[in-house]
């Protein structure tokens, strides 16, 4: 468990402020627009960034007391990671490993395995495909199977195969350890992986709680329906959260508290269309 109080982290025009959270161990995916802080805190939390102020307590464990112990527990890929890229892909493990202390070749090969990363392991970084790169960088967050395991945006730049697989992964692992993911990609994850949501604003923390309470009592219904082209713009008052053109249907989820018309049917809301509730955005705000 990890518990932030009384904690601020600010640049020119901008501010994180968390008074008190107390994170869980389990799956916890951190949401929010551009700009709320999503990497702002989890740097907070991997001690990469220092807070200005208030405390985070690690398992019992204090930044002032316990530092490189907590940092041994700790798995970490900011968004954007630089690899080092003249080395090969098991040489980075490697080195990051024995960084970590750890010099178990098994360990490597295991994660190479996971990660699908065998045949790429003698190549050098730069000359691989940027989802390749993505996966030795999130790899190397596995190292020494951290207790905390903070992942920004670990799908950019994988296919739709890879993503599933990181996420059956990184929901596994969760079972047994604290991880936390930020991520714009709700509708990837299923409901079942999810154990919680933390949502930021603004740099504030505005929900964080179970997903079973992240689906509930939700003020408006999710509705499906496929509409003519030329009839869309009239459902423009409504708020879409998914939008298909087929030749000249537009197949459409939106949310509204009653069905616009019988061509729609209420369906179970995902963890997206939830966002998008609570939130007040949807994509018939930007377009
Ligand atoms: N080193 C820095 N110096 C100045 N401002 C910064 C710095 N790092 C972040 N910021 C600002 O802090 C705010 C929060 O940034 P952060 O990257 O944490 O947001 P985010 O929620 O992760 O956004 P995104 O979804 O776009 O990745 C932004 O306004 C950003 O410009």
């Amino acid at each position: 468990m990890i518990t932030l109080h009384d904690i601020s982290l600010g640049f020119d025009e901008f501010h994180l402020v968390v008074e008190h959270l107390h994170l869980q161990a389990g799956l916890t995916l951190l949401v929010g627009r551009n700009g709320a802080g999503k990497s702002t805190l989890l740097s907070l939390l991997a001690t990469a960034s220092m807070p200005e102020k208030g405390n985070i307590i690690y398992a019992g464990k204090t930044l002032e007391t316990s530092l490189p112990l907590i940092r041994s527990h700790m798995g970490y890929m900011p968004s954007g990671l630089e690899l080092y890229e003249e080395m090969t892909v098991e040489r980075q493990l490697g080195y990051l490993a024995e960084l970590k202390g750890i010099y178990d070749k098994q360990e490597i090969n295991i994660l190479l395995s996971e990660f699908e990363l065998e045949s790429f392991r003698k190549r050098k970084l730069r000359t691989l495909s940027q989802g390749v790169k993505q996966r030795a960088a999130i790899a190397q967050a596995f190292l020494g199977s951290p207790a905390f395991l903070l992942l920004d945006e670990p799908l950019n730049h994988l296919d739709i195969l890879e993503r599933k697989r990181v996420i059956s992964m990184v929901a596994r692992y969760a079972k047994r350890h604290l991880i936390v993911v930020a991520t714009h990609e709700l509708s990837e994850w299923g409901n079942e992986q999810v154990e919680r949501i933390l949502w930021l604003d603004r740099g504030r923390v505005h929900f964080y709680d179970t997903v079973e309470r992240w689906m509930r009592h939700l003020p408006e219904r999710v509705w499906a329906g496929s509409v003519p082209l030329a009839e869309l713009e009239s459902l423009d008052k409504q708020r879409i959260s998914q939008l298909k053109l087929l030749g000249n249907q537009a197949e459409i989820r939106l949310l509204a508290r009653q069905a616009p018309d019988d061509r729609f049917v209420e369906v179970q809301p995902t963890l997206e269309d939830a966002y998008f509730i609570h939130t007040g955005t949807a994509i018939s705000s930007f377009y």
